[in-house]
């Protein structure tokens, strides 16, 4: 556990846009979304994981914005006959640094484990993008009381080889995720700090996603464990997007 407000890590502001937004709607939203973020504190990054065909797009209309772009998955061979996947080689040609790996979508339905997770990771790493390893627990385990040991595994199993300094892990009860349950900040703080140990170093960059919107940022920054956020439906909206990206942590009455 780090002391409380003592982030030494640079927060990571993420935004996952899944399967929405065409090119001419991901050029609409740069052009709103610059201005917003033109005087962002340099304690703070901001990522954006566009579908892969708005990728070229959101790079040319956020260059020189200080937003760096993700996928929103990375096949774990560089080619291949892999129909409809897409390599690391093909994501770092348009200047994509980073790529999420282990999402619950995917886990869920096209049955990706562990193993192929850690793969994923292993080589966005070997080729120089960062990888966002997804974890969490969906409501059953939840209420099987079962959370800790389901994330500990998937830590474990998806982190194998890797380098915990050049990693995200992004901590998305998957209870949480689309249904405006944002778990409570003191939840979502003790399962990052538990990551943080498994991980087994301080330094590793450590967010929680699910349901994060404007009004919960500032309360979820001000945990000392939770290094940033993934955020899906309210990454969508330039507005509420450059406010969460422009969180202020509240000062301790
Ligand atoms: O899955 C998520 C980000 O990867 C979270 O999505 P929501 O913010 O829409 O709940």
């Amino acid at each position: 556990m780090s002391p409380p407000g003592d982030h030494v890590r640079k927060a990571v502001i993420a935004g996952n846009w899944k399967m929405h937004m065409t090119c001419a709607q991901a050029r609409a939203f740069a052009a709103s979304f610059r201005p917003l973020i033109a005087d962002l504190p340099d304690d703070r990054e901001v990522v954006l994981a566009p579908p892969f065909t708005a990728i070229p797009t959101l790079c040319r209309h956020l260059a020189g914005a200080g937003v760096a772009i993700a996928g929103q998955n990375v096949h774990w061979e560089e080619s291949g006959a892999y129909t409809g996947m897409i390599s690391a080689p093909m994501l770092l040609e348009h200047g994509v640094t980073h790529a999420i790996v282990g999402h619950s979508e995917p886990r869920k339905y096209f049955s990706e484990t562990d193993e192929q997770i850690n793969l994923r990771a292993r080589t966005a790493q070997k080729t120089g993008l960062i990888p966002i390893l997804c974890v969490g627990e969906s409501d059953d385990q939840r209420e099987a009381r079962e959370t800790e040991r389901v994330i500990h595994r998937q830590v474990e199993q998806g982190l194998e080889g890797v380098d915990p300094l050049r990693l995200i892990v992004a901590y998305e009860p998957i209870w949480a995720i689309g249904t405006g349950k944002t778990c409570a900040a003191e939840e979502a703080n003790r399962i990052c700090g538990l990551i943080r140990g498994w991980v087994g170093h301080p330094e590793v960059v450590v967010q929680y996603g699910g349901s994060v919107n404007p009004a919960t940022i500032d309360m979820l920054m001000a945990q000392s464990d939770i290094d940033g956020v993934l955020v899906g439906g309210a990454s969508l909206d330039p507005v509420s997007f450059a406010r969460i990206a422009n969180y202020q942590v509240p000062v301790p009455a």
